[in-house]
């Protein structure tokens, strides 16, 4: 059954009812304090009423969107999609807290989390589809960044609390592993770097034939000599830092020319400040004019066909186009950021900022209010 046959029920209420509450934003530390007390039971009972907020301000966003991007195909699938994994969440409002239910209720995360894999992807090709069927005029342009930027945001948190629900309680549990759900409390930055470092140098070595090098140093200000460790999510930090090399990659290999016989090196620098971890990558890939940086973090500007699978290999340092505005949506999610200082002609700095303290490690949550409303009702 569409959505819209369903929001005449009983949905709609419960959308005005959940998306009546702001979302409950949490810091790293939070986090960790949760899950070395490991109660399901309070953590079913904050997720239960929390899902359902988040999944309910976002949706009620969605809602208000211009008209032709939310009759794009794509965009009712993931109208859809979200009303589906609402109306399950919520039948656990008023259950019984019992074994059976923090069974079912784990269960039903995982339905969710599958269910929604490929959002990202979904939405981008229902971008593609409004800018394939009508003029994008710049102040839709500029609310379809917004939304995006709210909209996934809102996704990498609703992804947190179920992946942090269902690693911590859902029954695989290995007394070896130090992370608490999908949190290292001492993620080794450099061991990060490398790691993102190797797999993106694969894909350029595959279609370059080449790759430039790692150099990295660090600096620990508080800890002089010692690595710098961070309370943080590893696959977040991955997540970013494999972004920015495939970029940088890209930029030196296209710069230099596939057949110079050497490639001036990717330089990281990690530096542990007091209130701010840094990462920065340097290249010397040529740069891009400053006219042109912003355009990097426009979904709408990036927004290409999205490389088939059996293409998959031949282009392979190019993303679908959201890669770089997601990164720095991983830095922002736990208040940090992503920067980018290019000087054309001669090379580009992506600075990465973190929080070096878990308890200034909050979550960053768009929340649905007057405010965000008024932005979307100006649209045509
Ligand atoms: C939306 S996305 O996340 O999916 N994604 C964003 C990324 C994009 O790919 C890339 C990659 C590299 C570059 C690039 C150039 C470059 O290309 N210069 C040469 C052009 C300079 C303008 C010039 C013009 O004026 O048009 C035409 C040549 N120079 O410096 C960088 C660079 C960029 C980032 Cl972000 C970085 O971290 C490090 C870098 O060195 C640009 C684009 C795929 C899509």
């Amino acid at each position: 059954m569409k959505l819209t046959q369903r929001c005449f029920g009983n949905i709609a209420k419960m959308l005005d009812f959940y998306s009546q509450f702001n979302p409950s934003p949490l810091s790293i530390k939070q986090f960790i304090d949760f899950g070395l007390s490991a109660c399901e039971r309070k953590s079913f009972i904050f997720l239960r009423k929390e899902l359902p907020v988040r999944l309910a301000n976002i949706m009620k966003e969605i809602h208000l969107l211009p008209e032709n991007l939310l009759r794009m195909r794509s965009v009712e699938i993931v109208n859809d999609l979200y009303a589906t994994s609402f109306e399950e969440i919520i039948l656990f409002e008023k259950a019984d807290v019992n074994e059976n239910t923090l069974d079912r209720f784990c269960q039903a995360l995982v339905k969710i989390r599958n269910r929604h894999t490929d959002v990202v992807q979904t939405m981008a090709q229902g971008v593609l589809e409004l800018k394939e069927s009508h003029d994008v005029d710049v102040q839709t342009e500029n609310s379809i960044q917004y939304f995006l930027d709210r909209f996934y945001m809102s996704r990498i948190s609703i992804r947190m609390l179920i992946n942090q629900h269902t690693l911590l309680f859902g029954g695989v549990l290995d007394c070896h592993n130090r992370h608490i759900g999908c949190i290292d409390p001492y993620c080794d930055v450099i061991s990060v770097v490398k790691d993102a470092y190797e797999n993106a140098r694969f894909l350029c070595d595959q279609y370059y034939m080449a790759s430039p090098e790692l150099v990295f140093n660090q600096h620990n200000e508080m800890e002089q000599g010692n690595e710098t460790k961070i309370v943080y999510v590893p696959s977040h930090l991955y997540h970013m830092l494999f972004e920015l090399f495939k970029n940088s990659m890209r930029a030196v290999m296209e710069h230099c020319g596939s057949d110079a016989d050497k490639y001036p090196g990717l330089k990281v620098t990690v530096v542990r400040g007091k209130e701010d971890i840094c990462v920065k990558m340097s290249d010397k890939g040529g740069g891009i004019p400053r006219s042109q940086t912003d355009n990097l973090f426009k979904y709408m500007y990036s927004t290409a066909p999205q490389p088939s699978k059996s293409d998959a290999h031949t282009v392979p340092l190019a993303g679908y186009g959201y890669g770089l505005p997601i990164s720095r949506l991983y830095a922002r999610y736990f208040h940090g950021d992503l920067i980018l200082l290019s000087c054309e002609g001669y090379g580009t700095d992506a600075i990465i900022y973190l929080k070096a303290l878990s308890n200034e490690a909050n979550e960053l949550l768009p929340i649905f209010n007057k405010t965000s409303s008024k932005f979307y009702r100006a649209l045509p």
